[in-house]
């Protein structure tokens, strides 16, 4: 099978391309049988975590104006989501796309019950963050060393330490941590990812104090089998109350990656307004699940979410309009046809 070409790294890496033979590990994979069966039964509610002012736009070739930053999360904050991930408190050298984070975070209306959580992986950004209002801040670790090196210029090891400094300045201000465990069922440097070492990453992140620990398949690239064998691994260091998963789309697998993480007992999902983004590690890589498709399947489900669905769809058409480009949410599609 011919290998993937990748095209990898945000800021400083933007230019670097590696093969990978990534398809090979999950055909490879796809071969044995895997039992669904022993699933339970599916939670009432969810919570969805929008992520696409940041996952999503994050990606942006071209800068996003901060006023249209600003209207979408107030769109989606209208649209009852309740966790909107705003912005990211990162180097402006990485990610020229996030440089107004401060004013992005003045600039919302915060929704009474809404949080806007933002990305930290250091000190100096929780500081950042802290002086432009954050009440809740997310850490990012991976369960790959080379998606660590490139991501955030450290080995996972390292990047535990620098977490622990956050977690500690976190607790002293009564700030709650998400954390981030990326590469869950793949890398786009290593390929097949181990569910042990994704367990072992959710485990350190999730002992030294987050409360919630995020599991992002990052290039999207897993299937159900593979979401369940990491789900398991996962469940038996974190209380699954504790997890959230956040799944890319690019490879068509995300919804039904969701279902059976929810059959296995997750109520937390992390999606992107008109499936906003794209993976900056891997080319060809399509943004996280669409929010509207997610809405869409979980009230066919009969899950309530509180979200407004023509409102979600209406802070799809703005955003697609603002950048120019049709959306990648189904539902969005289907619906203009109508
Ligand atoms: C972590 C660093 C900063 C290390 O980058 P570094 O170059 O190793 O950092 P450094 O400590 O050596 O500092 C270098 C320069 O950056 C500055 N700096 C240092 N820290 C900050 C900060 N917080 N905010 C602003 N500036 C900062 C620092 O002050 C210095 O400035 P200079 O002296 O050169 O002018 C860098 O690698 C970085 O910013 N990486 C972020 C990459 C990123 O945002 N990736 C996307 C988010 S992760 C993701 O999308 C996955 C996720 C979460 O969605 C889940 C999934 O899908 O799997």
């Amino acid at each position: 099978m011919a290998a993937i070409m990748m095209r990898v790294g945000a800021g400083p890496f933007a230019s670097v391309r590696v093969y990978q033979p990534i398809l090979r590990s999950v055909a490879v994979a796809a071969l044995r049988a895997v039992s669904l069966s022993a699933t339970q039964s599916l939670p009432e509610r969810v919570k969805i975590v929008e992520v696409g002012p940041r996952d999503g736009l994050q990606n942006e070739k071209t800068v996003v104006a901060t006023e249209v930053k600003i209207r979408l999360i107030d769109m989606l904050s209208e649209a009852g989501l309740p966790v909107i991930e705003a912005t990211s408190f990162v180097s402006p050298k990485w990610v020229p796309q996030m440089a107004d984070q401060g004013e992005v975070m003045r600039g919302l209306h915060k929704k009474p019950g809404v949080n806007y959580p933002v990305l930290t992986p250091n000190l100096k950004g929780f500081h950042a963050a802290l002086k432009a209002g954050a009440k809740e801040v997310a850490i990012f670790g991976a369960a790959s060393e080379l998606f660590s090196k490139k991501n955030i210029n450290c080995s996972v090891e390292e990047s535990l330490v620098r977490f622990e400094e956050v977690i500690k300045a976190a607790k002293q201000e009564g700030i709650p941590v998400r954390g981030y465990v990326s590469c869950v069922l793949g890398c786009p440097y290593e390929g097949k990812v181990s569910p042990n070492k994704v367990a072992e990453v959710a485990k350190r992140l999730y002992s030294m104090g987050c409360y919630e620990i995020s599991l992002g398949d990052t290039i999207g690239v897993g299937t159900p089998g593979g979401m369940v064998d990491m789900l398991n691994a996962v469940k038996k260091e974190v209380p699954v109350e504790a997890l959230a998963v956040h799944c890319h789309d690019t490879y068509g697998q995300a919804l039904a990656n969701i279902l059976v993480a929810l059959q296995n007992g997750i109520s937390v999902v992390d999606s992107s307004v008109a499936g906003l983004g794209g993976c900056p590690y891997a080319q060809g890589a399509s943004g996280n699940v669409a929010t509207e498709d997610v809405v869409y399947m979980l009230n066919g489900l009969g899950i309530h979410t509180g979200v407004d669905l023509p409102k979600l769809l209406d802070a799809g058409s703005y955003i697609c309009r603002s950048l120019n480009r049709r959306t990648n949410s189904k539902v969005a599609q289907a619906s203009c046809k109508l």
